[in-house]
């Protein structure tokens, strides 16, 4: 079954959760030959590359019941869709600045049926709101990244840890991170076995009123 590479190291999906990550091969299939979101070779290795990697961040937190997550630049729906399956009690607003990306998102939301999803068509700077956390995969440098979210990230910590940006990365950070003495590094090769996460981390990084706190 396609989803045997997620029940391994989620093993208690509900029979809901595993149809929508089973169903989720045809509709980037489809999708992707239409509107190219994720590269050919990606979506064969959908369920490694794009899937189990978005639900890394699960690995870090379990995102509680009326929190409100914010994808920045989640292009074909990553890490945003993934997380938005396994918890369903969490409110997730998906944003990217490209249009196309945005309605093939929409179109998946639709597809699986998700009823805690937005996906909105913008730059990240320009989005209204406020954020538990912020999850995000290969947008932009650390420095950047915070520039952009910042005031983004609602000060109530609810969760074991304090709100701010999870974010999927890879390789060396020393540099990108510097000047962030409060990030946290979680290797992904300890929850996954697979080669492919031998590099893989995720950075948490706790986010102030102001970026700079
Ligand atoms: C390399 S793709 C990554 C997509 C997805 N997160 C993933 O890992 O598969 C980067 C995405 O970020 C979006 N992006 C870049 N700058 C942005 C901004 N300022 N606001 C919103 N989206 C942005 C781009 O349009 C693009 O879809």
């Amino acid at each position: 079954m396609n989803t045997d590479l997620i029940l391994k190291y989620f093993p208690e999906l509900t029979d809901t959760q595993i149809s929508q990550f089973s169903e989720m091969a045809g509709l980037y299939q489809d999708w992707n030959q239409k509107i190219n979101v994720v590269s050919r070779k990606d979506v064969d290795e959908l369920y490694l590359r794009h899937i189990l990697h978005s639900l890394g961040i699960a690995k870090v937190l379990s995102f509680l019941p009326g929190s409100k997550v914010l994808d920045v630049g989640t292009g074909g729906g990553f890490p945003g869709i993934p997380l938005a399956v396994l918890f369903p009690d969490t409110q997730f607003t998906l944003v990217d600045s490209i249009g196309k990306k945005i309605r093939v998102v929409k179109e998946v939301i639709d597809g699986l049926g998700l009823r805690n999803v937005e996906a909105i068509h913008a730059r990240v700077e320009d989005l209204p709101g406020s954020f538990d956390f912020i999850v995000s995969r290969a947008v932009a440098a650390m420095p950047t990244f915070v520039r952009w979210v910042d005031g983004k990230v609602s000060q109530k910590s609810v969760h074991p840890l304090k709100n701010g940006i999870l974010y999927l990365k890879g390789g060396d950070l020393r540099e990108e991170l510097q000047d962030f003495s409060k990030a946290h590094i979680y290797p992904l090769s300890e929850y996954f076995e697979e080669d492919f996460f031998a590099t893989k981390v995720v950075v948490h990084l706790p986010l102030g009123p102001t970026a700079g706190s």
